[in-house]
């Protein structure tokens, strides 16, 4: 007999609207919701969640007891939800994206393999339907490694000291542009378009969420459950008029006015002068002490400031973690520094990639082959997943004993590049 035997798995259509099917969704949306300590939703959130999730088309894979010994209607106790987005890998096209979220199994219900199955299936649908690549963000470091998750970008977590006359940029900044704030409603389409934009450049980024446009656009803060009067939206235009940057921040209150705070919900520019032109305004903001952001691991800003401590860094994390699905896709599709070739041996725990495989590059370009011939290189899915987008030189994660033979130096000179690290600002 199945362990799962008690389980019905299944998915629900996100676009279904009779009552039956809106009850079941209303379940489901507050089996994620309390798993992530938020509680169950009222009418307004689900509504909103719903929402979302349709213009997204959300695939939304469940688990839900046969019945109930109390006889009550039973309710879900997994959760696993995946749309398809897109990935920016560093070449010139942007890569479709199998992304995962919601991922949950009730404590009475953990550690009987209901994850691994949901997963399990879930990536074989999207390899079958063609998803080159699937990723997800994390709450745990030790959950998703065993399914060929490996942690590919990083962010930093930084306390800007703003207070009166403490972040100055160095002597020489210029920007010919200019700031206007705007009610975060009309912002939001310039907004959206800087985004796709920044989507567009930076190696690492994904497709925004359809749950953006709602705390973005001010149009509802999940905390408060109504419209966001907090959220204040500054866009940067370049010199010709076109907005080219912007910034979307909340002042909290401290308990004193010395510790008056700024969140940065997002700060991004498409070019430097942009972006430091967006700090030297959050530096002036009145009565603030601090401004708190997500940065690059390796940004500029602290090499564009007159005094480096003013960015202190509280905590370096893992962001996007990538699970590649089609080798031939997906290492054709990202960039290639020096030409070579070498024979990879990968081991994959769910077999999407496993086997041996000659790599050949040249002119920037990556071709993948299946091959007989004897390996240069060994390693698994889950380590090309965090090599993936370049955030780590091969040599160091070799030094971990995570690629081994004799063909290593000769893949990390195909594989290193010399370029900004790979970022990606979009949590789901
Ligand atoms: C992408 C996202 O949504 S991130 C959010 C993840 N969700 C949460 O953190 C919510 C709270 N936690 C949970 O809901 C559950 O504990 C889950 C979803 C993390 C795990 O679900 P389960 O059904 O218990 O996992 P399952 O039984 O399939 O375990 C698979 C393996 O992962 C291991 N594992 C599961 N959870 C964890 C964990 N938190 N830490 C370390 N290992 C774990 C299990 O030990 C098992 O290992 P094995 O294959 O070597 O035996």
């Amino acid at each position: 007999m199945s362990t799962h035997d008690d389980l019905t798995f299944g998915t629900l259509d996100v676009h279904a609207d009779d009552a039956d099917s809106r009850s079941r969704l209303h379940a489901y949306a507050d089996a994620w919701s309390s798993a992530f300590i938020e509680g169950r939703l009222d009418d307004e959130k689900f509504g909103r969640w719903l929402e979302h999730s349709r213009e997204d088309d959300v695939t939304l894979r469940h688990a839900t007891p046969t019945h109930s010994a109390v006889g009550a209607t039973p309710r879900p106790v997994a959760t696993f939800s995946s749309w398809r987005g897109e990935l920016n890998v560093g070449g010139p096209e942007l890569v479709p994206l199998h992304m995962i979220s919601d991922v949950t199994v009730a404590p009475t219900h953990r550690r009987r393999g209901i994850l691994s199955r949901l997963m399990t299936e879930d990536l074989a649908v999207a390899a079958a339907d063609g998803a080159p690549i699937a990723a997800l963000t994390v709450s745990e470091g030790s959950i998703y490694g065993r399914f060929g998750f490996g942690p590919a970008t990083r962010y930093r977590q930084v306390e800007v000291d703003i207070r009166p006359g403490r972040l100055r940029l160095r002597p020489g900044f210029a920007d010919d542009g200019s700031l206007e704030q705007l009610l975060p409603g009309d912002a939001w389409p310039l907004v959206q378009r800087v985004k796709a934009e920044h989507l567009r450049r930076t190696r690492g980024e994904v497709s925004r969420p359809a749950f953006y446009r709602q705390f973005q656009s001010g149009d509802f803060d999940w905390e408060t459950g109504g419209i966001n009067r907090r959220l204040v939206a500054i866009v940067h235009l370049d010199v010709d008029g076109t907005p080219d940057g912007y910034v979307l921040y909340t002042p909290k209150e401290g308990d004193d006015h010395d510790h008056h705070r700024i969140d940065i919900g997002d700060l991004i520019a498409l070019t430097p002068a942009a972006e430091l032109r967006l700090w030297e305004y959050l530096a002036g903001v009145d009565l603030l002490s601090v401004a708190r952001a997500r940065l690059l691991h390796d940004d500029p800003l602290d090499h564009a400031v007159v005094d480096p401590r003013c960015v202190k860094t509280t905590l370096v994390r893992d962001m996007l973690w990538v699970r590649l699905l089609d080798l031939p896709r997906t290492l054709g599709a990202r960039p290639w520094r020096e030409d070579g070739s070498v024979v990879l041996d990968v081991a994959d725990p769910l077999g999407h990639v496993s086997g041996r495989w000659r790599l050949t590059t040249a002119k920037g370009i990556g071709t993948l082959e299946p091959s007989t011939e004897t390996a240069d290189v060994h390693t698994d899915v889950e380590t090309l997943g965090t090599l993936y987008l370049g955030d780590v030189p091969v040599h160091t994660v070799a030094a971990a004993g995570r690629l081994t033979g004799t063909g290593v130096d000769t893949f990390a000179a195909m594989a290193d590049h010399a370029g900004p690290s790979p970022y990606c600002r979009t949590g789901f």
